[in-house]
């Protein structure tokens, strides 16, 4: 499924309608039968419903959703936010076969005081007043509709975006619809998974309106949203007569003497994520306590790090920011030229100056930083980070030719060619120390098994993602999950993954 910026999901309109030949009013009567369809078994008889429609396509869709409501013989009052002689185009014709059909229409201009009483009394206000067409803040009349939807009591079904939302998730202070739910047609806008706009949507649901997957190619969309199916088709199948040393060969430099756990978590992680065979380097003070929980690996000084045949390396997670620890990274960045290799927490802060590095090897690094890491890479603020998560990923994959991983709700992964991937999975337990070196070892441990790497970093960010929620669907709760109960709710998950595989 293609996530798409506003100029995007315009163009990929236009292309439909004028190349395709579908024209607009079928791809409206699409989108308002699409959200009719998905809102009619939610309703009880006699619910009280009110469409707030404004003057553009968005409207257009609310004077769809409207008819077919008022034809289903629903309770609905459709209110308009505009004034109807400046209504064109499409939504004019769908407001001419709306009062054909015999629906009234009102104007909220003319009886506010009706208006706000009608929207108390709702059970379901269709908010179909701006959609992906605004510049800048809503109108100052609109503005003020976008807030009695607010103080409304009834549940509120965004069409397409949540009025007021820029589509392209830029930030903004002006008020926008608060909604229950969105209904996006036909596919995500970058807002979605941008602050502060991704807390307007609500439960998001993607309806699809016909536009045919030409449109897509035509325009030629690069970011997309990583579809459970996408992972059940990618996962690696094992071969029944392989061996240990058919599953990698993993090298993961982890852990200090006063962070051994991010070493333990990287490390068991890997190996619940299928890696053949695992060689932990730590500072020797924390060996023993390691080999004592984790006796499935192997151990290596990290005075005396290595390759040594290994077909991957991880390095980072509680590595310490020692100066010497800096020497070791880029040494072992340059090393592993020709093999995955994965750059998180310290070891992101010790290559930070030496960025330069990663273009010149021959296999893409990857690199999982959070924001904040992000912004250490990128000599900006968590606050830049977030307000331009797509394109900042964009630039710093092109340039530096990695596979980036930046972390948050919805993490991003984009390739080396600009390619982006956003994952659907995890929740808020994951906001926890640790929860990242668990990604880690998973990401080692995919980079192995997989053909393609970036099927290896978006599975892999899907699979942890998928553990914490399994979690939560389960005995926890959103405020108990520890690191080692993600790495204990892998094997759930993967096993239904593998089950969905054979299924097909
Ligand atoms: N043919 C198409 O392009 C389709 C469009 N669809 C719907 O059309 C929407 C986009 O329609 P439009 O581009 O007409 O735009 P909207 O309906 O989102 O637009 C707002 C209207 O207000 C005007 N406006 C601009 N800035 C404003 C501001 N700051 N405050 C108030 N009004 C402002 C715009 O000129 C536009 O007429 C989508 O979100 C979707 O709901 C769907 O019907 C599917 C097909
Ligand atoms: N609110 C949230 N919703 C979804 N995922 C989250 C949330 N908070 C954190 N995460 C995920 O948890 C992980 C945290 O990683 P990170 O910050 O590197 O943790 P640490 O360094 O403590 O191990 C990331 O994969 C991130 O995407
Ligand atoms: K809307």
């Amino acid at each position: 499924m293609h996530v798409v910026s506003r100029e995007e999901m315009r163009n990929i309109d236009q292309y439909t309608i004028t190349h395709i030949g579908l024209g607009g009013p079928v791809l409206m009567e699409n989108a308002g039968r699409a959200v009719y369809a998905a809102l009619e078994p939610e309703c009880k008889a006699g619910d009280r419903i009110c469409v707030v429609i404004g003057k553009g396509n968005n409207g257009g869709d609310g004077f769809v959703i409207a008819r077919m409501l008022f034809d289903s013989g629903a309770k609905v009052s459709t209110w308009l936010a505009a004034d109807p002689q400046k209504i064109s185009g499409e939504a004019a014709n769908h407001m001419r076969a709306y009062c054909a059909c015999g629906g009234t229409l009102l104007r909220i201009s003319d009886e506010p005081e009706t208006f706000q009483q009608q929207l108390d009394r709702a059970d379901w206000i269709i908010d179909a007043l701006l959609g992906t067409g605004i510049h800048g803040a809503p109108y100052p009349a609109d503005q003020q509709v976008i807030r009695w939807i607010n103080a409304s009591k009834g549940t509120v079904i965004s069409v397409d975006l949540p009025s007021g939302v820029p589509a392209n998730g830029e930030a903004f202070d002006h008020p926008a619809v608060l909604a229950d739910q969105t209904m996006t047609l036909e596919c995500p806008k970058l807002a979605q998974f941008m602050q502060p706009a991704a807390r307007h949507f609500g439960t998001v649901r993607v309806l699809p309106i016909g536009i045919p997957n030409k449109a897509y190619q035509q325009v030629g969309v690069q970011r997309e949203l990583r579809m459970r199916s996408d992972v059940v088709r990618t996962l690696p199948v094992r071969d029944p007569f392989s061996h240990k040393g058919n599953h990698g060969k993993g090298l993961l430099i982890a852990g200090s003497k006063n962070m051994p756990g991010a070493a333990f978590f990287s490390a068991k992680a890997a190996l619940r994520s299928g890696i053949g065979l695992l060689k932990v380097s730590v500072p020797e003070v924390i060996q023993p306590i390691l080999a004592a929980q984790l006796p499935e690996t192997m151990y290596l000084p990290r005075v005396q790090v290595a390759l040594d045949g290994a077909s991957g390396v991880g390095i980072g997670p509680g590595l310490g920011r020692d100066a010497r620890e800096e020497e070791l990274v880029c040494r072992l960045v340059e090393e592993s030229d020709t093999i995955p290799c994965v750059i998180d927490a310290d070891g992101l802060f010790h290559l930070r100056n030496h960025l330069d590095l990663l273009p010149k090897r021959h296999k893409p690094a990857v690199l999982s930083p959070h924001p904040g890491e992000m912004a250490l890479l990128t000599h900006s603020s968590v606050q830049d980070v977030e307000r331009d998560r797509f394109g900042i990923s964009k630039a710093f994959a092109e340039k530096y030719q990695v596979y980036l991983v930046l972390k948050g709700k919805a993490t991003l992964v984009t390739a080396p060619d600009g390619r982006q991937i956003v994952n659907p999975t995890g929740n808020a337990a994951m906001a926890k120390g640790g929860s990242g070196d668990v990604l880690t070892g998973i990401l080692l441990a995919f980079l192995l098994q997989h053909e393609q790497m970036m099927d290896a970093v978006s599975n892999a960010v899907y699979v942890h993602g998928a553990a914490a929620e399994e979690l939560a669907a389960r005995e926890h709760s959103l405020l108990d999950v520890l690191a080692s109960d993600l790495i204990e709710a892998i094997p759930p998950v993967l096993h239904q993954l593998y089950d969905e595989k054979t299924c097909r």
